[in-house]
């Protein structure tokens, strides 16, 4: 009979997790929920999917096209897919939790979805998992956030990790009051820096805006080039808020700045900082500041991070392999509770046909002790 299946699986973009990556990210999971909750984070655990309107608009940053939308034949409305729970965090902090004390902490793990996949992350489902302060985006939350994701990358076995860190919106703030630049032009200038191509900037008139180009790398040195723009309050705020961040998390992770860096900072304001580790090109996480719209327009600041779990899994990293005791067929249950309870997996012969090693078993009980199999 012909098959009746589609000739690819699934869907672009989408994929199926197996043996042991699967175990590696829910062991990637464990460790974030694990920092997050040690750090007085309670956990949060909003729906995947939810009306797009409120998706859209609680962060002032989401597209209605940046999302992957279903007519609802319940409700008849549209519904959405979430891109990112941070916005999600953001709806239930300005609602539910609106009464709780600030600062709120809340933690949250689970699947996202994009339309699109990046050239760096062709997925468009991912596992999303993270912390988000609400009440304050001041410079002792962004720190406590950044080890937060340190506590929560170190117990996953991420080693080699960078912390980049960048100002969102210091540009358009910059030419808007201290070096004033014709706002039809703030856009062009923002592109030419996102390409630190100098030789453009004289042309829109903003010389003056060079040093931020110079102003990339090593956080002391890209530092050293800021301070010779000049002495503005604003500039000199972030320097000095940029100092004390560094200051605090360089002896768990190497520190570099990229002060113009926009790409994948679309609500964040003051500060954002993308996380990496020597062993993957992608990023895995990212975070900042950024603010919460409430139902009477309101701005509510709150800073957070959020880690991509799939790219650390996709490296290779939180493989650990537990030994695994076949039981052979009529193996008392205490036998097998007793193994279980030091932490093996039994794998109990269901029949006398049931092969040990074919079934990746690493050891075998004999009855009275459990013997390792040879190695193959
Ligand atoms: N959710 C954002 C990162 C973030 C968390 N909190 C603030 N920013 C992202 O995935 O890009």
């Amino acid at each position: 009979m012909a098959s009746t299946f589609p000739p690819a699986l699934l869907p672009e973009g989408f994929r199926d997790r197996l043996p042991p990556e699967a175990e590696a990210l829910d062991r990637a999971r464990a460790a974030v929920l694990r920092a997050a909750a040690l750090n007085g984070y309670n956990l949060v655990e909003p729906p995947l999917a939810e009306f797009e309107a409120g998706l859209v608009g609680r962060l002032k940053s989401t597209r209605p096209q940046d999302l992957l939308r279903v007519v609802d034949p319940v409700s008849q409305r549209t519904l959405a897919l979430r891109p990112d729970i941070t916005a999600q965090v953001g709806r239930i902090a300005a609602t539910r939790l609106g009464h709780r004390a600030r600062p709120l902490r809340l933690g949250y793990a689970g699947p996202v979805v994009k339309v699109r996949g990046s050239e760096l992350r062709p997925e468009r489902q991912m596992m999303q998992a993270g912390c988000e302060i609400i009440g304050t985006d001041h410079v002792t939350a962004v720190v406590e956030t950044l080890r937060v994701a340190l506590d929560a990358l170190e117990d996953a076995g991420v080693t080699g990790i960078s912390v980049d860190l960048t100002l969102p919106d210091l540009v358009a703030l910059l030419a808007s009051g201290p070096m004033p630049l014709p706002a039809d032009r703030v856009d062009a200038l923002m592109q030419e820096l996102d390409g630190k191509d100098a030789g453009a900037l004289p042309a829109l008139g903003a010389e003056a805006y060079l040093p931020l180009i110079a102003a990339a790398g090593p956080v002391e040195e890209a530092l050293a080039r800021l301070d010779t723009l000049p002495g503005h309050e604003l500039l000199t705020s972030r320097i000095a808020a940029i100092r004390e961040i560094a200051t605090a998390i360089a002896p768990r992770a190497t520190v570099t700045l990229d002060p113009t860096e926009r790409h994948g900072f679309e609500y964040q304001s003051w500060i954002g900082f993308s996380l990496f580790t020597t062993r993957a090109r992608a990023e895995i996480g990212r975070g900042g500041s950024y603010s919460i719209v409430h139902a009477d327009g309101r701005e509510e600041p709150a800073v957070g991070f959020s880690l991509y779990l799939d790219t650390i899994v996709d490296a290779g990293i939180g493989e650990v392999r537990r030994d695994r005791v076949f039981l052979p067929l009529g193996t008392a249950e205490a036998a097998g509770a007793a193994i279980r309870a030091a932490g093996r997996a039994t794998i109990a012969a269901l029949s006398t046909a049931d092969d040990a090693e074919a079934l990746g078993c690493t050891h075998r009980w004999d009855g009275t002790s459990i013997i390792a199999l040879q190695e193959r």
